[in-house]
């Protein structure tokens, strides 16, 4: 894949962004949460452009070949190559939130029976957890933290529009999930969007042996 940048973007600046992503899908593929190709990754690049996984690579064996850029409307910039198909949910985030770097999609095992097993609720709230206190905003264990489950759809503009929905009623949202599919989180920078992950996917387990052990 050839990507050819625009004059105000050097290539060092795109280099880094790309092998962030690349580290960080590395990582998140180790630990089994990327099968079978799924999965994409993000980074902002400036207030116009985001560096993200081209559609379909496994996410485990990323190059700089792997990422491209696209534009904030989604669309690919300097290169032939398919941007993610999921590529409208990160450029939402970016738009939404100024402070937002980076955002993460990943389709763990504990993600996917989550979202199954609470999409009769729309939500799944997290209140208790010492770890809620790893997410931007939550100091105590005592703050409530809701994590909207989505209908799936191949049709990205209704996902974003429920996300709008979701964000201009005034709910706080870290994180969501899509239902039998997997989960989207962010942060200001690639070090918070995957604490963030890695939080989420804990908590998530939580309250799956909670379920199971019916406490
Ligand atoms: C085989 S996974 C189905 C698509 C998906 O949910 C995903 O996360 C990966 O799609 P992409 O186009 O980003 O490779
Ligand atoms: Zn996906």
């Amino acid at each position: 894949m050839s990507q050819v940048l625009p004059a105000t973007i050097p290539a060092k600046l795109f280099h880094e962004r790309a092998d962030a992503i690349a580290d960080a899908a590395r990582d998140l593929a180790q630990r089994g949460w990327t099968p079978a190709t799924s999965s994409n990754f993000s980074m902002r690049v400036d207030a116009a452009h985001a560096a993200i996984t081209v559609s379909g690579r496994d996410k485990g064996k990323l190059g700089r070949n792997d990422i491209m850029l696209v534009d904030m409307d989604g669309k690919a910039v300097g290169t032939d190559a398919r941007p993610s198909a999921e590529t409208e949910l990160h450029t939402q985030a970016y738009r939404r939130w100024p402070e937002v770097n980076a955002v993460l999609h990943t389709h763990s095992r504990t993600q996917s029976v989550a979202s199954r097993l609470f999409a009769k609720h729309g939500v799944i709230r997290l209140e208790g957890w010492e770890l809620q206190k790893a997410i931007r905003g939550h100091a105590t264990h005592e703050s409530v933290l809701d994590i909207p489950v989505f209908p799936n759809t191949q049709h990205m503009p209704e996902l974003v529009a429920r996300v709008d929905a979701w964000i201009d009623a005034g709910k706080p949202l870290h994180a969501y999930l899509i239902n039998g599919h997997g989960i989207y989180t962010w942060g200001h920078d690639m070090a918070e969007a995957r604490r963030h992950l890695e939080a989420l996917e804990f908590l998530l387990g939580c309250e799956l042996d909670l379920k199971r052990l019916n406490a």
